[in-house]
């Protein structure tokens, strides 16, 4: 559309355009867009709003035009209707358009005539309304007193024939008493019988009168009044009421017993289990289930019915591998349907459904809710989610370890937070934390924490490493004892739970990422702990956004028993967590729908329970929640004499020497950024301070002795010389117990001179040996 740009919205002066031009015909000629009109001079449209709406600019038009808008406009509604409309052809375009309407309309009639919602048949739906409304109930009652009436004839009839033939004068008044109130009852239900009759009639007559009577009174009155005429009107008018009682069609379904369903609000029934077995095709139509306990309502979960059968010669195998069939018939999704066996026949089945989706509720974690004080991870677990019963399901730490997975808001991190919570809340356990993702998210905890490391994948190697160590040292130990596998009197003397917990496990595993180079060493160190650490009181929780065979190689996921599919991208993700060809098998967590209210659902397997759904337990980080929780751990840890950095924990012990610095409690800082602080860091710096390339080992022993005193300072009255070669001893002592051979030499200070000392270059070089051999 060629709209002038130019011109102001308001223009109303007059604008004549040269021959040929197409600034007066702004818009192309309707209907037919293609061709370009090509105005008179001096026809033109005068205004520029003109210009706008005029799709014809012929002569004949732009007269219409202008003859219209100096039309009245009593209605106000110009502004509204484009100037075109107005015109010949536009009102021809609106008639067709009208025609095009009205055919399609009555079409759409007719196709409706045939239908449930044709006029004929909802007219006659009316009728049949009104004369069951005129019939009503009473006929019940009716019926009701008439078999009352006819029994108690009966009994009157026989009593009377009793007392008749009874011959002992006794026995015959006896006999006369009872007929005779016999009689007196079947003469009262007789007459009640009568009257509930003549109820009836007089009911049903007052209702007809309404239904029929008025109507025919009608169309007769407007017969007498208007003639023929009168009567069609009057028929048309009591025949449109009819079609409107009866606009609705009759909804048979719903008292349909074979189309009754769960999610409707239906209950449970036999008949209803019964048709979904036979429609699921688990049991034949000529077999029948077996109740072994009635349909019953769960009272733990809202519209929950559970029950037990008996399967006629089929397992319960076959109906668990036709859930999906099953929950369909039932009227209900898969996830609001469980199938377990009971006892060992194999037939036996408990089956629990539930008209709405069981994983809508949000449960929060109970050890917050209840403010627990202490738990017992190694004997009652922690809870972590629940089932779709509302069974709160506490894996233990004694027996295996956990993997995390889900695309990311799927919820892992809280998996992880109700591990962490109870962990903190058992001072037995030794939380070993490696935050990949590096935020933090886990800063709130550090001080309860045995150890705490943000995205340092040389660090969680020399770990792990010593981790290994420590696993064959409880073997040994375990191994003296006779034993197989760790118990709870054995946990204090083997040095408490190991719980190591590795979040976001890309950051380590990952052999393309930055720390490349540790991926294939991680993955194994951790897959040997995941093997046999859970025997000896070492437990490993990794969490990973991207659960794939390069992160989570089979062998690693083969050795974590407990794994928690999250919401996942695709099914061979969801494969990678929880198994090959469970996608196959109907676990497939890319199916966990992607909203807000389905955050934490997951697909859980652990050696217990199998492949379930459940969803994890709720812990509101953003309200606090966890930080009392974290009070109560450092609280029961300083009790017992193993709170983080203040005690003599040998695995940071460690690796305190190995490198320098410890992450207890997330070392100096406390934020898990834990940085190596040897005396080559050290020196290094000093260095770097004098802004040169060298430093001699006076000024550098100076220095030091600003950064540690107690080795480097100078004592009262010591001389230069007696405080260098002191000095310098406790200097060489330090590097040595690092493993570094670094002795001085001369070097050349830019003042000229020569002094013993060292170079940047010689101490960066120090350093990457010991981190090449670290
Ligand atoms: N079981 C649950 N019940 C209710 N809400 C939950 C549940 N699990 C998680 N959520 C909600 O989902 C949000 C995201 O959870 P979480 O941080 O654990 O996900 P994530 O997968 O670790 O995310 P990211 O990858 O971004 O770290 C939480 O803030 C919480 O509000």
């Amino acid at each position: 559309m060629n709209h002038d740009e130019d011109a102001p919205p308001d223009a109303t002066a007059p604008t004549t355009y040269p021959p040929g031009s197409t600034k007066g015909a702004a818009v192309l000629p309707f209907p037919d867009r293609r061709t370009t009109p090509d105005p008179e001079p001096g026809t033109a449209p005068d205004t520029a709003a003109d210009s706008v709406y005029l799709l014809d600019t012929t002569p004949a038009t732009v007269a219409a035009v202008l003859a219209a808008r100096e039309r009245e406009d009593p209605a106000g509604d110009r502004p509204l209707m484009p100037q075109w409309i107005r015109t010949k052809d536009g009102r021809r375009t609106m008639a067709r358009a009208r025609s095009t309407q009205t055919r399609r309309a009555l079409r759409r009639w007719l196709a409706r005539q045939r239908t449930a919602r044709g006029h004929a048949a909802q007219t006659w739906r009316g009728i049949r309304r009104s004369a069951q409304w005129t019939a009503g109930f009473e006929g019940a009652h009716v019926q009701a007193a008439g078999h009352q009436a006819h029994i108690a004839t009966r009994e009157a009839r026989d009593l009377a024939r009793r007392a008749r033939f009874t011959l002992l004068p006794g026995d015959r008044a006896l006999a006369q008493k009872q007929s005779e109130a016999a009689l007196a009852v079947a003469v009262a239900a007789v007459a009640a019988y009568k009257k509930a009759k003549s109820n009836r009639r007089r009911i049903r007559f007052a209702r007809a009168l309404v239904a029929f009577g008025i109507p025919a009174a009608a169309v007769l009155t407007s017969y007498v009044a208007l003639g023929t005429a009168g009567l069609l009107l009057g028929l048309g008018v009591v025949l449109a009421v009819e079609a409107f009682l009866g606009r609705r069609p009759d909804r048979e379904t719903v008292w349909d017993a074979e189309i009754r369903a769960l999610s409707d609000g239906d209950p449970l029934t036999e008949s209803m289990l019964d048709r979904a077995f036979k429609a699921a095709k688990v049991i034949g139509d000529s077999q029948r289930l077996t109740m072994v306990t009635p349909c019953a309502i769960d009272p733990a979960v809202p519209n929950a019915w559970h029950a037990v059968i008996d399967l006629p010669d089929v397992t319960v195998k076959k109906a668990q591998g036709k859930v999906d069939d099953i929950a369909a018939a039932m009227g209900i999704d898969r996830t609001n349907l469980d199938i377990r066996q009971v006892g060992s026949n194999g037939r036996r089945m408990a089956i629990w459904a539930c008209g709405q989706d069981p994983f809508l509720a949000t449960r929060r974690n109970p050890l917050v809710a209840t403010r627990a004080k202490q738990v017992n991870t190694w004997r009652d677990g922690f809870p972590l989610a629940f089932d779709k019963r509302g069974n709160i399901l506490r894996p233990t730490l004694s027996d295996y370890s956990f993997l995390f997975a889900g695309a990311t808001r799927s919820g892992k991190g809280m998996g992880l937070a109700n591990l962490l919570a109870a962990a903190m809340l058992d001072p037995r356990v030794r939380i070993r934390l490696f935050d990949g993702k590096g935020a933090g998210e886990y800063v709130p905890h550090a001080r309860a924490l045995a150890t705490f490391v943000r995205r340092n994948p040389k660090r969680l190697v020399q770990f792990l490493r010593l981790m290994v160590e420590e696993m064959n040292r409880r073997t040994e130990i375990l191994v003296e004892a006779g034993l197989s596998k760790a118990n709870e009197k054995l946990i204090d003397k083997l040095g408490g739970i190991e719980l190591v917990i590795v979040d976001e496990l890309a950051t380590y595993t990952a052999k393309n990422g930055p720390s490349g180079k540790y991926a294939e060493e991680i993955t194994e160190l951790l897959a040997q702990i995941a093997a046999v650490g859970a025997a000896v009181g070492i437990v490993l929780a990794l969490a990973t956004q991207y659960p794939e065979a390069e992160i989570v190689t089979p062998r690693l996921r083969g050795n974590l028993a407990a794994r928690m599919a999250m919401r996942v991208e695709s099914p061979g993700a969801s494969n990678v967590v929880l198994g090959d060809g469970m996608v196959g098998q109907g676990y497939d967590a890319s199916k966990i729908p992607i909203e807000k209210t389905s955050r934490g659902r997951a697909w859980l397997t652990t050696p217990d329970t199998g492949v379930i759904e459940v969803r994890s337990l709720f812990i509101d980080e953003n309200a606090g929640e966890i930080l009392p929780l974290i009070e109560r751990g450092i609280e029961l840890r300083t009790e017992a004499g193993c709170l983080p950095g203040h005690y003599d924990d040998p695995v940071e012990s460690a690796m305190a020497r190995q490198t320098g610095v410890s992450a207890a409690a997330g070392g100096e800082d406390g934020l898990g950024s834990v940085v190596r602080r040897t005396v080559l860091d050290r020196m290094i710096r000093a260095i770097e301070a004098t802004g040169g390339a060298v430093i001699s080992s006076a000024d550098l022993l100076a220095r030091l002795a600003g950064t540690d005193p107690d080795r480097y300072g100078r004592a009262e009255k010591e001389t230069d010389a007696a405080w260098l070669s002191r000095a310098g001893k406790n200097l060489r002592a330090e590097l040595d117990s690092l493993g570094v051979k670094l002795e001085p030499a001369r070097v050349s200070l830019p003042d000229g001179s020569r002094p013993n000392g060292y170079t940047l270059a010689d101490l960066r070089a120090a350093t990457a040996r010991l981190d090449g051999a670290a």
